[in-house]
């Protein structure tokens, strides 16, 4: 239960629903009761005219008839309290389980891209769905079943003690064996269910990565085998739950076993107590319906104890992932004014995952307005740059200035919003392409849109489909072409009208032509934003103020175009290589 705890502030949330909850259980289990005792009631009196104790027959008929209408009335009610604690108990679990889904969501927002990067897309959206399932299933039903047992069997036993208390030791004989036998069983569930929501989030994220990634498997032809690597996977996760499934079949047969025990336990020495004269033969009737009442909530004590593992399992994994602390902190509340200087101090910087260096010692500075230009073989340290400026990871030593201050001594959010991020790979939201304009900034105009896909050179394609800038993109609409995602991805960064504006190699998928027409539009609406190109085409990247040349995290040549183009390194044998694709 130690994970679960986690939750109690939930139940502090909506205390006073879950007492009213816990008052009408009360009520309909009290009056549920009453009828075993009417009925004891009306035993004994047709008992006792036969016996000839009472010899006026009306009188007993008017008895029978009162306890009937008693009965009937108690029953109505016990059921109408019994809806109404459904409403208000399944409710909670429900205001609880949404709750609970926005702290996740809140989290993996928080989260910084490290996070992402070690965590399958398909196991973080099973913690958000399955587990949190699985722990509405312990506000509800669990909570609501228990509080039924509880109430139903402190009434029950009092009211069986205040009758007979020998007949009640007895019957309540095989209770100890019962919570013996549930203890036991719930830890083996506990450890089951944890493995089969492990393999559940493992099922998740391989389906997952294939519906991703089905382009790859077609072309290639692997269906196959990614159909048999799911299989597998599918035969070892239902043998797990088949395992957690046997285990959670034994309460049910258990616990009809030792309630049907203490039947036969009420029977036999309630029979002897009857013929010694100390009981009713209505008491015995009584003590039957109570043991029967007992059933339901016994035989459900199984299933809440599998539901509560269950959930402290699921729970166990969501505080995995709310205990994680973002690595990437907003250590400045106050905001930050952004003007555009950019300045690497010595940094040094490695992945955790895998241990690459991809900077090593590197520096250069870079004034508000300019631009710079990176160039370097694939895998050479260019993204990590622009990484580090927008603050997706921590450099390991050295510093990012902006404006000449520590990038960690300024307000992330503010850097965040001055930063207009073109990265390598264009993605678009399922939405229109307005809208995927529109991410960059929330209010901009129709004009303001336009004019932004103007700039990256779209315009004219969106105006070109049949529903214009209110064509759907993504996984629901129109596909496009590598080059016009990139133009758009181009356009939500241009919205922003941003202080430094960043492009990874965000050009590739288009032709030179289309590049150069960009390039000049960005050179226009740009001249004062700080500017950062990475690219592998010296077309794109001649015109700018600075350009360095990265080779293994270092910079290996620095200067204008005119100043690389003569000098003997990878600028100039690539200017020629280029040069010469060109003329051919
Ligand atoms: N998220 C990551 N986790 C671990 N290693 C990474 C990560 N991103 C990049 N690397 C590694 O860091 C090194 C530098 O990568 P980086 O993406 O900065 O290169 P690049 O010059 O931008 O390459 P390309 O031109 O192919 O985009 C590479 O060896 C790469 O494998």
């Amino acid at each position: 239960m130690k994970a679960l705890k986690y939750l109690n502030k939930y139940f502090l949330k909506y205390k006073y629903r879950l007492l009213i909850g816990l008052f009408i259980t009360f009520c309909s289990k009290y009056l549920a009761l009453q009828i075993p005792q009417l009925i004891s009631k009306s035993l004994d009196a047709s008992q006792d005219y036969k016996n000839g104790l009472v010899t006026d027959l009306t009188v007993v008929k008017a008895d029978l008839l009162n306890n009937i209408l008693l009965i009937v009335g108690a029953a109505l009610l016990s059921g109408f309290f019994t809806f109404i604690m459904r409403q208000t108990i399944i409710v909670t679990s429900r205001l609880i389980e949404f709750d609970l889904k926005n702290e996740i969501y809140q989290q993996y927002q928080r989260l910084s891209l490290n996070f992402y990067k070690k965590n399958k897309t398909g196991d973080l959206m099973n913690r958000i769905s399955e587990d949190v399932s699985k722990v509405r299933m312990y506000f509800g039903p669990a909570i609501m079943y228990s509080m039924n047992m509880l109430v139903l069997f402190i009434v029950a036993i009092v009211k069986m003690y205040n009758i007979d208390v020998t007949l009640t030791n007895y019957t309540l004989l095989p209770l100890p064996v019962l919570s013996v036998s549930i203890y036991v069983l719930s830890r083996i569930i506990n450890k089951r269910s944890t493995v089969v929501q492990q393999y559940l989030s493992k099922l998740t994220a391989n389906a997952q990565e294939t519906f991703s990634g089905i382009s790859i498997l077609k072309s290639y032809g692997i269906e196959r085998n990614a159909m048999a690597e799911f299989g597998s996977l599918s035969v070892t996760a239902k043998e797990k739950n088949i395992n957690l499934f046997k285990a959670q079949a034994l309460f049910f047969p258990l616990m009809i076993l030792l309630i049907g025990l203490s039947n036969i336990l009420v029977i036999y020495i309630g029979g002897l107590r009857y013929i010694a004269g100390e009981i009713t033969i209505g008491v015995i009737a009584e003590f039957i319906m109570y043991v029967n009442m007992l059933t339901w909530p016994v035989a459900v004590v199984g299933w809440v104890t599998s539901i509560v593992q269950q959930a402290e399992a699921s729970q166990e994994r969501i505080n995995e992932f709310l205990k994680h602390k973002p690595e990437i902190k907003n250590l400045v509340a106050t905001p930050s004014q952004i003007k555009g200087d950019i300045e690497f101090k010595d940094v040094t910087f490695t992945y955790d995952d895998t241990n690459i260096t991809a900077l090593k010692n590197l520096s250069f500075t870079l004034k508000q307005g300019e631009t710079l230009a990176i160039l370097g073989n694939t895998g050479s340290g260019k993204s990590t740059i622009l990484n580090l400026i927008a603050r997706l990871y921590d450099t390991d030593s050295g510093e990012v200035l902006i404006d000449g201050k520590n990038i960690k001594d300024l307000n992330l959010d503010d850097i965040r919003q001055n930063i207009g991020f073109v990265p390598q790979e264009a993605f678009l939201f399922s939405d229109t392409i307005k809208n995927n304009i529109k991410f960059g900034d929330n209010n901009a105009s129709d004009e303001k849109i336009e004019q932004a896909a103007k700039n990256a050179y779209i315009h004219h394609n969106i105006i070109d489909f049949n529903e214009g800038y209110n064509t759907y993109v993504g996984e629901r609409g129109v596909t496009l072409s590598g080059g016009q995602k990139q133009r758009i991805s181009i356009a939500r960064a241009l919205i922003k009208d941003p202080k430094i504006l960043i492009l990874d190699d965000c050009l590739s998928a288009v032709d030179t032509e289309t590049e150069e027409t960009i390039l000049n539009n960005l050179h226009t609406v740009s001249h004062n934003k700080t500017t950062l190109i990475v690219s592998h085409r010296v077309s794109s990247v001649k015109n700018a103020d600075k350009i360095i040349v990265i080779e293994n995290g270092t910079i290996v040549q620095q200067g204008t175009h005119n100043q690389l183009v003569n000098k003997i390194g990878y600028y100039k044998e690539l200017y020629e290589q280029q040069l010469l694709e060109k003329e051919l």
